[in-house]
């Protein structure tokens, strides 16, 4: 039961999407200093709260309350800010071209120039930011652009509520632990913290209880210590299959490609992993692949050798790529579902040769949303109405469905989506695989690697290691691997002159 010990208490909230309900009657509190990890399916309705609690939509019915004052209307963000109520993304809504300084400030009530410098560095000083204030946004990493966001919650007054959606998602180890430190100061300090991730670890490590989400009802609420990380993923998906894929006889080389560590090649059926740090060069090598580099490089596609300069040219020899981050690279979030699947295919048309299916549009759209399990509203809704695991799914669609690849990039292809979903994902790879597709599949996260790949690469600098199929081949074996590459990287730094590389000043 919520009391004015609550620092946040929600209060029978319901949010309806036209005939979607997308929260039913949400009940709990958050007391000063509690870490709650708030976990569900894709579209178990976890965002809609959020955005109910900073003011971005209003609830159906229902509402919640600050340090017992209770909140039954739509708040204004501004107002939500000034409640104390801070919220982090994955991806900082911020300026990009704008200084950290007037990031810190936008849409805030700035003091005089002075005060606000000093007022800016003590707020980054707290969450451990040591950043030139005048530096452009955009020159900063993602974990650099999140501690500013944290920051921008500090300047609004008293930070009573912390939010935070998927804040590790793109982040390495390194900057997740710094940011569970902060997390922890800032119950230390009495923050009531709501945490949403997908990371079952991450959730492990830091919550102090957890509230479970299915189909926008209230289904757990309980002390994280009673739970195991196997508990935890039954309460989520309580039907959850095992994938055990069966490994195909790979056949032609499809691809093979030199890069500064050595050869990289896949054949067709294969799903080969090029796994390494977090933005690290598996991704270049994947974008040049895809023709989505500024400088391509040559490689060998079918026996020809092909230097793309463009995702377009790619595209027309059948190289599909999915990149890391789908709502800005990859998705337009104001076209509906069936056009982000079926766009870059109207323009091809049959007499270009690669429209490969007979089939219209609808039909295929219906097709990729039943092998691919996708739900939320129907084709003709815009796409951003869909939950973030189902808005991956559509971007997979687009280049599974329509045409058949022949060499299918992936990056991160199953960040951020629940367990039931990365299940779907992994089988709609292997599925095109087996169709006779080579899949290569670029990340810095272990599991995904070991989950979806039949062997891999480790990339580090211009180090490249094999790591063939073998009973021994997961995510422990894959992770030490690359820690041992590392050390050898640091350790030939210490010792030999190295030419310099471009940087940051
Ligand atoms: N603007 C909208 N219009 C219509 N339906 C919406 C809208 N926003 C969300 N929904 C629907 O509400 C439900 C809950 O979605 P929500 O984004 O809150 O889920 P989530 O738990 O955050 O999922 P994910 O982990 O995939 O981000 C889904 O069925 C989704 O399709």
């Amino acid at each position: 039961m919520a009391t004015a010990e609550h620092r946040l208490a929600y209060t029978g909230v319901t949010v309806d999407f036209g005939a979607t309900r997308a929260l039913e009657d949400i009940e709990f509190a958050v007391a000063p200093g509690e870490i709650v990890g708030l976990l569900g399916h894709n579209g178990a309705g976890k965002s809609t709260l959020f955005n109910v609690t900073t003011g971005v939509i209003g609830a159906s019915s229902g509402g919640f309350s600050i340090d017992g004052v209770h909140i039954d209307r739509r708040l204004t963000p501004r107002e939500a800010a000034q409640l104390g109520i801070t919220v982090i993304h994955q991806e900082p809504a911020l300026a990009p071209n704008m200084s950290v300084l007037e990031n810190l400030f936008l849409a805030r009530k700035a003091p005089g120039a002075a005060e606000r410098r000093a007022r800016a560095q003590e707020a980054l000083a707290t969450v451990g930011a040591e950043l030139p204030l005048d530096m452009p946004v955009e020159a900063l990493s993602l974990g650099e652009r999140q501690l500013v966001d944290l920051a921008r919650g500090l300047l609004s007054g008293e930070m009573k509520v912390l939010l935070l959606d998927e804040p590790t998602a793109a982040l390495g180890r390194a900057e997740t632990d710094a940011l569970h430190e902060l997390i922890r100061g800032f119950a230390a300090r009495g923050v009531a913290v709501v945490y949403v991730s997908h990371r079952l670890p991450d959730i492990m490590e830091v919550c102090t209880r957890i509230v479970v989400l299915r189909g926008g009802r209230l289904v757990v609420d309980g002390p994280a210590s009673g739970f195991t990380p196997a508990k935890l993923a039954e309460a989520l998906v309580p039907d959850l299959r095992s994938l055990d894929f069966t490994h195909v006889e790979p056949g032609r080389e499809v691809m093979s490609v030199t890069t500064p560590g050595g050869p990289i090649a896949a054949r067709a059926g294969e799903v080969v992993g090029l796994f390494g740090m977090a933005g690290g060069e598996q991704f270049g090598i994947a974008a040049q692949l895809a023709g989505a580099a500024a400088s391509p490089h040559a490689y060998e596609l079918d026996g020809t050798t092909h230097r793309f300069a463009s995702p377009a040219q790619a595209i027309r020899r059948g190289v599909f790529f999915v990149p890391p981050d789908r709502d800005t690279e990859g998705l337009i979030a104001s076209e509906t579902a069936l056009d982000n699947v079926m766009l870059p295919w109207y323009a091809a048309g049959p007499s270009r040769g690669w429209w490969v299916s007979a089939r219209s549009g609808a039909e295929v759209y219906a097709h990729a949303r039943e092998a691919l399990d996708i739900r939320g509203p129907s084709a003709d809704a815009e796409v951003s109405q869909f939950s973030g695991g189902n808005r991956q799914k559509h971007l997979l669609a687009r280049w599974l469905y329509p045409a058949e690849p022949v060499l299918l990039i992936l990056a991160q292809p199953t960040q951020g989506v629940d367990v039931g979903a990365k299940l779907d994902i992994v089988e709609a790879a292997r599925a095109a695989a087996g169709r006779g597709a080579a899949v290569i599949v670029a990340s810095s996260e272990s599991d995904e690697i070991a989950s979806m790949c039949d062997r891999a690469y480790t990339v580090l600098g211009d180090r490249l290691a094999e790591v063939p199929r073998s009973e021994s081949f997961n995510a422990d074996l894959l992770t030490s691997l690359l820690t041992i590459a590392e050390s050898h990287a640091a350790a030939s730094h210490a010792t030999e002159p190295h030419p310099a590389t471009p940087g940051r000043a």
